[in-house]
């Protein structure tokens, strides 16, 4: 089996981390999906070398350092290094669609996000908030569940890419109990964790303070809580954020819950940015990602880091089964 690489936004690193990926032997096959000629392109402005192996041709994925298996998926405009283009937003949704097909046919184990950029694929007229809402959406899959591993944590999310305006009105109970089972599941599934011990934060400040900053605590989470917990889940929380993670708690947990993108990713980001895999669950298929995003003031540098890019691809293929090559 193989995983593919999608390589982002045209214009951010995505490219950079490819032609980066190639110059080493791969550990697992990998096949890159994107436009042949900015994947050359960018190894020039780069200085390394690079072969490109085309996939349609030669479907035997290479692992060789110094080349590297490419799907060609066309640009719709040549890409500039930092230059964003809406012209090539519809590019980004090929590659993210055909990696998306591929994962369901079983022809790849599981898909690898570079990053892309949100802004210019809407200023394109396409309505998109992210690669996970996106795959929930190709694969018709009702509620799926963004979880960041890094620095020794994993934090997963009640919402995702949501004004922040819109958060507390998203966090129902029916949201909330979908969200903690695909957690508890996947944390058994893919993460061998017989009993997971999960962190639930409250939230409002202090977790309400017994109901005087806010009352969703009181309301919808300890509900929750309480009915997950009788049907055997380790759960504690609500907690108050601020504190959560501190590393006593976080000793004995298995992950966390946070109710918002950022009460828990900056904390998680701070500990291990670079270094972190996104991990899209309760999707039927295995998507992982790097922890940044496109860096547009270092494409085609030769500065960027490919240290997230290498933790997602090895989850990716533990993920999809693939520890053994
Ligand atoms: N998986 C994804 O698709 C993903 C993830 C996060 C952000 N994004 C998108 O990326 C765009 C830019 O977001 P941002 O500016 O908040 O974050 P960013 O990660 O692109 O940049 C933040 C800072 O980190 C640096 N940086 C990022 N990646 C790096 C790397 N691999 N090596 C060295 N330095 C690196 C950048 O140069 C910048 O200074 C937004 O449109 C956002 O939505 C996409
Ligand atoms: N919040 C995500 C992160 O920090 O990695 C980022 O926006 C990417 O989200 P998607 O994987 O949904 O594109």
């Amino acid at each position: 089996m193989t995983l593919c690489l999608t390589a982002g936004e045209p214009a951010g690193i995505g490219a950079d981390l490819c032609v980066m990926l190639a110059q080493t032997a791969r550990e697992f096959p990998i096949v890159v999906l994107a436009d042949q000629s900015l994947i050359r392109e960018r190894a020039a402005q780069l200085k390394l070398s690079l072969r490109i192996v085309d996939y349609a041709t030669t479907p035997e994925v290479t692992r060789l350092a110094g080349e590297i298996s490419v799907c060609h998926i066309p640009l719709t405009v040549p890409a500039q290094a930092g230059v964003l283009n809406p012209a090539n937003a519809q590019y980004v949704l090929d590659i993210l669609d055909r990696a998306a097909t591929g994962c369901m046919k079983g022809e790849f184990a599981g898909m690898v996000t570079a990053p892309v950029q949100k802004s210019v694929i809407n200023a394109a007229g396409i309505p998109f908030t992210g690669h996970t809402e996106f795959l929930a959406d190709v694969t018709q899959t009702e509620r799926v569940v963004m979880m960041l591993v890094g620095g020794g944590m994993r934090v997963a999310l009640a919402t995702t890419h949501l004004p922040l305006r819109q958060v507390a009105d998203a966090i129902t109970a029916e949201s909330l109990i979908t969200t903690l089972r695909i957690l508890h599941r996947d944390m058994v599934q893919h993460f061998h964790i017989a009993n997971p011990h999960i962190l639930v934060a409250g939230l409002n400040p202090h977790a309400g303070e017994d109901g005087h900053l806010g009352d969703e605590e009181i309301r919808i989470i300890t509900p929750v809580l309480n009915q997950l917990r009788a049907e055997g889940m380790n759960l504690t929380g609500p907690l108050p954020a601020d504190t959560l993670f501190n590393p006593v708690r976080l000793a004995s947990a298995d992950a966390v819950l946070a109710m918002y993108h950022d009460q828990g990713l900056p904390v998680l980001k701070y500990a291990s940015f670079g270094g972190g895999v996104n991990v899209t669950l309760g999707l039927p298929i295995v998507r992982t990602s790097v922890d940044h995003g496109t860096a547009l003031d270092l494409a085609g540098t030769g500065k960027v880091h490919a240290g997230s890019l290498a933790a997602a691809i090895t989850l990716a293929a533990h993920m999809g089964g693939m520890e053994n090559g």
